[in-house]
């Protein structure tokens, strides 16, 4: 799939974004080997913390349904740089994406970044770290 049809999914996935309290609709469109898209939109809560972003909606989603092999993901947000996944969104994709998967960075002006999980989260905690 090309990376502007993944990028129109991410603006779809956007628009369904439950945001009573930031106002900041963003979206994510994760692919899956086999082609398949999976929609992330925020969903916040009347308690703060419980807000979850696009980017895990959408490989929760994904993974709950038993697709585990993911070759890009783009994520879209009004900003005014490619919208940068925060710090949770970045430990969750390094251990379930692989290292080398394309993420996609937009927003609505149309810039793009093209990054890896790997320079976005260098050194993350792992699953390995746990045996010594
Ligand atoms: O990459 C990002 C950055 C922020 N948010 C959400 C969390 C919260 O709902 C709102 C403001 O931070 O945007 C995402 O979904 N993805
Ligand atoms: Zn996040």
């Amino acid at each position: 799939m090309q990376i502007e049809k993944l990028i129109e999914e991410a603006k779809i996935a956007r628009e369904k974004a439950y945001v009573p309290y930031s106002k900041f609709k963003v979206g994510a469109a994760l692919l899956t080997e086999d082609g398949k898209v999976y929609h992330g939109c925020n969903i916040e809560n009347a308690a703060y913390s419980m807000c979850n972003c696009a980017e895990r909606t959408a490989i929760f989603k994904a993974y709950s349904e038993g697709d585990k092999k993911y070759t890009a993901m783009a994520v879209v947000a009004d900003t005014e740089r490619p919208c940068s996944p925060c710090g949770a969104c970045r430990q969750v994709i390094a251990e379930l994406c692989p290292k080398d998967m394309k993420v996609i960075l937009t927003n609505l002006k149309g810039d793009i970044q093209e990054i890896t999980i790997e320079k976005l989260l260098p050194g993350a905690f792992s699953p390995e770290d746990l045996h010594e």
